[in-house]
């Protein structure tokens, strides 16, 4: 692969939080179209970190972030980011804020400035998509957990993102939530990084892992094989899946 091809590249990334710590260390990823990648690791490996790190929400230094070509800590180059990565946070209730699931899934497309068909268009797809229909005037408070979910991926999905970074996405979902926000994922085609503690989420949803420790990347591979290793996983206070116990 040409890293031409990358929808994501990272080379010896690294940050620390104003207390000193270092939370990420010299993490290099290449990430090509379309790939579905599980990040998982212990709490504190870093895998929020990265994500915040790959949108620009915290700087890094030293090392290089490029999310479609665009680098995130160029002040004109993060402005165009929302429209090329889209990230869906561990609580839903942080990313809606409007009065109707339709007006949260609108907000992002009409800061693009685009016409208010085409926004009109985008929504309907985007609610479509995460089977909202029926729901576009519902108050976001009055969803359900796994329906908030679904309408915060609406919202980024609306974007029509290259990049969609989810941040532990199964958390507080029941499993009929969890298994619609497995099928609207089934039918999205871009490129995902999901970083969960589900890994039997990851096992169904990606189709490679990297595990991270201390900020580091420990490993990277398929996720079968990798989840399969009872002493890495262990090594990294993890657990082999149900799935893959032997
Ligand atoms: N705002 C902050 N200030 C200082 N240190 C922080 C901050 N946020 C996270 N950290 C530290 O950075 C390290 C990585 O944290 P991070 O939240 O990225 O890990 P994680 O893998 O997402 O963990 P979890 O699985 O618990 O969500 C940890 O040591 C954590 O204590």
């Amino acid at each position: 692969m040409s890293s031409d091809d990358a929808v994501l590249q990272l080379s010896g990334l690294s940050h620390r939080y104003h207390d000193g710590r270092e939370s990420l260390r010299s993490i290099s990823l290449t990430i090509p179209a379309r790939q579905r990648v599980g990040l998982i690791g212990a709490n504190g490996a870093g895998k929020t970190t990265l994500l915040l790190a790959i949108t620009g929400v915290i700087p890094t230094a030293p090392g290089m972030v490029r999310v479609a070509g665009l680098d995130p800590s160029k002040p004109a180059e993060r402005k165009r980011l929302p429209s090329e990565v889209g990230l869906i946070f561990q609580s839903s209730d942080d990313q809606l804020f409007c009065m109707s699931v339709a007006d949260d899934v609108a907000f992002g497309p009409m800061n693009l400035g685009l016409s208010p068909d085409e926004v009109r268009q985008r929504v309907q797809e985007a609610i479509a998509q995460t089977g909202l229909t029926g729901l576009e005037e519902r108050p976001p408070f009055a969803l359900s957990g796994g329906q908030k979910r679904r309408a915060a991926l609406a919202g980024v999905l609306a974007m029509r993102p290259r990049l969609l970074l989810l941040d532990e996405p199964t958390m507080f979902l029941d499993p009929r939530g969890r298994r619609e926000l497995s099928a609207t994922l089934a039918q999205w085609h871009g490129t995902l990084m999901i970083a969960s503690h589900d890994l039997d989420f990851v096992l169904a949803s990606c189709d490679r892992v990297v595990l991270l420790d201390a900020g580091e990347v420990v490993t990277d591979g398929l996720p079968a094989t990798v989840m399969a290793d009872a002493a890495l996983m262990e090594a990294h206070g993890l657990e082999v899946p149900a799935k893959l116990m032997r």
